[in-house]
Parts: C-alpha cells; structure tokens; sequence
C-alpha cells in the first residue's frame, strides 16, 4: 500500500498559472482511479454492479439541479446567475432538449432498469445519499464562489464520461446503445462549466488563504465522489449491504422528507 502524504499546505500565495496547476494536480484523487471505476472501466463489472452504480448515481443526478439552485440562491450577481442557470436547463431539459436527468433514466433502461425504479430510490444506499447530501448542504451554505470552486471536479469529468465511451461497448454488449447518450452529452457541457468555475476561482483565490481553502474544498469534493464509490464497493462487490449481518432485507431508509 502506498504511504499516506498528507498533503503539504501552500506556504505562500501562487501565481494563477501555478494555482490552476494546484487545482489540476487534484486529479490524481478524482474518482477515476476508485478501483469500482477502474474495474467498470476494463470489463471486470457484473452486470449487477454496473446497475448498481447506475442506480446510485441517479442520486447524484437529480440532486445537482437542487445544488446548483441552492448556488443561485446564495448568488446576488445576476450576470452570474444568467450563467450559471443554464447548468439547471442542462439536467432538467428545455425546448427540444431532454435534459440529463431523462439521459440518465435513458441510461438505466439500457442497463436493465425500469425508470420507476431509478425514481423509487430504492436501491440508493445511506451511504451514497450521505456523500451526496453533504455537498448539497456544503453548497447551500457557503458563499456562492466556494460553491462555485466546489464544482470543480468536473475539470476531470470528461475523461470519465470519454473512457467510458471508449470502454463500455466493447466490454459490456449487453448495454443498448441509446444509454450512451449522458456521456456524450455531458462532455461538452463540463467542459464549458470548468471555465466558469476556474474564472470565479482565479479570480477570488489570490491570497495563500482562499487559494488553500480553495484546494480544500476540491479535496472535499473528491471525498464526496469516492466515498460514494466505496458505499457501492461494500455493497455489490465485497457483499456488505448495510445490515447484511442482519437481514437480507434493504431496510435501509430512502430519505427523509
Ligand atoms: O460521471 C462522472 O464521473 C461525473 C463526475 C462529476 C463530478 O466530478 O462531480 C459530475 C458529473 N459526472 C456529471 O455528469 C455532472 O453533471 C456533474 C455536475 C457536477 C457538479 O459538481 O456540479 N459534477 C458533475
């Protein structure tokens, strides 16, 4: 096993050039490297375990719309809010664009799952709407540009979404086509979001402080999509539901109202 290094904090304030490369050297904990990822990623998944992570992450799915209306909320810019009001349109649909959220459920029934069973929640594990909620409740207090630099893992979302549409049809024939339409969709959309995100954080992070809390916050953030990861490894690869020592049963709750 690797050495834990705990990471060292800025000693003094860096340029924006070398900041954006602080920002950028956080990659290496992005959820790609999550041994669930990298096992969906080079065909070692079942088809129970891709359901899985399908199903968990439709919490993700439908709770950034609510994040992202939390960060409007917070937000007394509206030359911002015009901006940042389209990521809403993006997963909830406008016109003649279905939305994410209906991409994802597009999703799911290619992998097998019934649109009112991604809706139901049932399969969404406490610890996944744990993760999940927490960086909605961390949106929904900060300033909007803490928000706003929390997002900043999308800068490297797209070798996610590219990766599995370059791993996936080959490994897993089983999935309909049509299922591939998020990823593709998504790739140009995070790519457009990071600009913003990187202008409010270069421009607010100027200081050792903020640009530290700013690296803080990315590292919150990658807690919150690899904690995830390891509530599915738990459940669907070692065996573990919660309460597995107990039941067989998923008495776990979907949420409280
Ligand atoms: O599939 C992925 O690996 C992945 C990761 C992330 C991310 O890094 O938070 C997002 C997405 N996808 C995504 O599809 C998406 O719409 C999205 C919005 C946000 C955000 O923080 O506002 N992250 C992500």
């Amino acid at each position: 096993m690797n050495a834990v290094q705990t990471p060292s904090p800025l000693a003094a304030v860096l340029s924006p050039e070398a900041f954006r490369e602080a920002l950028m050297a956080k990659g290496a904990y992005y959820h790609i490297h999550h041994p669930y990822q990298i096992d969906m990623a080079e065909g070692r998944s079942t088809p129970e375990q891709i359901r899985g992570w399908v199903a968990n992450r439709f919490y993700y799915q439908v709770m950034i719309p609510q994040k992202d209306a939390a960060l409007l909320a917070n937000c007394p810019d509206a030359d911002t809010r015009r901006r940042w009001i389209q990521r809403l349109l993006d997963h909830d649909g406008r016109d003649d664009d279905a939305g994410g959220i209906k991409a994802w459920l597009t999703l799911g029934e290619a992998v097998g799952l019934t649109r009112d069973k991604l809706w139901s929640q049932q399969h969404v594990l406490p610890g996944v709407r744990f993760a999940v909620d927490a960086y909605v409740n961390f949106v929904r207090r900060a300033s909007w540009q803490e928000g706003a630099i929390s997002s900043l893992t999308e800068l490297f979302a797209p070798l996610a979404h590219q990766s599995r549409l370059d791993t996936w049809p080959g490994h897993y024939p089983w999935i309909d086509e049509a299922g591939y339409g998020y990823f593709r969709k998504r790739l140009k959309e995070a790519r457009r979001d990071v600009e913003h995100g990187l202008e409010v954080a270069l421009a607010v992070c100027t200081s050792v402080e903020t640009q530290q809390r700013a690296l803080d916050i990315l590292q919150f953030k990658l807690d919150v999509l690899w904690s995830m990861l390891d509530a599915m490894t738990l459940a669907y690869q070692l065996g573990r539901p919660p309460y597995h020592s107990v039941t067989e049963r998923a008495v776990f709750h979907r949420g409280l109202a």
